[in-house]
C-alpha cells in the first residue's frame, strides 16, 4: 500500500546511485526529481487505512495518455480508468445519460461533471487495487473541483503528455477506433477546448508542485522511458516504508 513514509529525503538521496538515477537524468536531474517525489509522498498522509494513489493523466486529444497507460498498468500494477472510455461504456449500457453524453462526445464538448465523476467513483470503488490512473480527467476546473467534492482526495502526480498539435491531428486521423469523434470538425473542437479548458488545469498543478511535463513526441518506448522513472522513485518511497 502506498503510504506516509517517515523520512523518505534521506533515503531517496542515498539511492541515487542506481539504475534509476541514471534514468531519471533524462526527465530531471535525479536530485531535483527525488526531492520532489519525497515531498509529494511527504505531505501524502494516509487519514484511513486504505487512501488511494491518484495519478492523473492528462494531455490533448491523441497526446497518447491511453497508449502510456498501458505500459504504466503493465509495469508498475495501476488500475486504468479512461474518463473517456467510462462515459463511451454508459452509451453503450443504453443508460438513461447515453444520448446525452454521445452529443457531446460527437460535438467534442465536455459532458457534466458530476456524471463523469460519478463513473470514476465507481471504477474505484469496484477495484481492490489502490493505485489508480485516471486518464483524460480532470479536463475542466469544473471537473477537478467536482473531483475534490465527490471523492475528497487530491491527486499524488499529475502526468501532463505535451505534444504538436500537428501529431496530435495525425495520430487521431489514424486512430482507426471507429471513434465518432476522430474527425477533423471534432478535432477542431476538442483542440479549442483542451486550449481554454485544460491547460488551466495544467497550469493548476504546475503551480502546485505535482505536474510531470513528458515530451510525446518520438516512440511510444522513448516516450515511457520518461514516465517510467517517476513510478520507480514513487515505488522506492513504498518499498522503504515496508
Ligand atoms: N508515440 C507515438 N507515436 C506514434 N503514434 C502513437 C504514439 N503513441 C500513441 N500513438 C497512436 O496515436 C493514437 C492516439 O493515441 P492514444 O493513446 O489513444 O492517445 P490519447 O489517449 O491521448 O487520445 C493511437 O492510434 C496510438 O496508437
Ligand atoms: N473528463 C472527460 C473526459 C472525456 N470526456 C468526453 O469524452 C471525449 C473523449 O475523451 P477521451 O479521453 O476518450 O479522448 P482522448 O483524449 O483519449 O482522445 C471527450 O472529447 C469528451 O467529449 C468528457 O466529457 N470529460
Ligand atoms: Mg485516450
Amino acid at each position: 500500500m502506498w503510504r506516509r513514509v517517515a523520512s523518505l529525503s534521506s533515503f531517496l538521496s542515498s539511492y541515487s546511485t542506481s539504475f534509476v538515477a541514471q534514468t531519471a537524468s533524462r526527465l530531471n536531474t535525479w536530485e531535483s526529481l527525488t526531492t520532489r517525489i519525497a515531498q509529494q509522498a511527504n505531505g501524502f498522509i494516509a487519514p484511513k487505512e486504505k487512501t488511494p494513489f491518484i495519478t492523473f493523466v492528462l494531455g490533448g486529444p491523441g497526446s497518447g495518455k491511453g497508449t502510456q497507460c498501458i505500459k504504466i498498468v503493465e509495469t508498475f500494477g495501476f488500475t486504468h480508468l479512461s474518463a473517456g472510455d467510462l462515459l463511451r461504456r454508459e452509451i453503450d449500457s443504453n443508460s438513461a445519460d447515453g444520448a446525452m453524453i454521445l452529443n457531446k462526445i460527437k460535438e467534442g464538448k465536455i459532458v457534466p461533471s458530476q456524471l463523469t465523476v460519478k463513473l470514476i467513483q465507481k471504477g474505484m470503488e469496484s477495484s481492490d487495487n489502490d493505485k489508480f490512473l485516471i486518464d483524460g480527467f480532470p479536463r475542466t476546473e469544473e471537473n477537478r473541483v467536482s473531483f475534490e467534492q465527490i471523492i475528497g482526495i487530491e491527486p499524488n502526480v499529475v502526468l501532463f503528455f505535451d505534444c504538436p498539435e500537428e501529431e496530435m491531428v495525425k495520430r487521431l486521423l489514424n486512430r482507426n477506433q471507429g471513434r465518432v469523434d476522430d474527425n477533423l470538425e471534432t478535432i477542431k473542437t476538442r483542440l479549442k477546448v483542451f486550449e481554454a479548458l485544460s491547460l488551466p488545469v495544467i497550469n493548476y498543478y504546475s503551480q502546485r508542485g505535482k505536474l510531470y511535463t513528458i515530451r510525446a513526441r518520438g516512440t511510444e518506448d522513448e516516450i515511457f522511458e520518461q514516465v517510467r522513472p517517476i513510478f520507480t522513485a514513487f515505488e522506492a518511497c513504498h518499498r522503504a516504508v515496508e
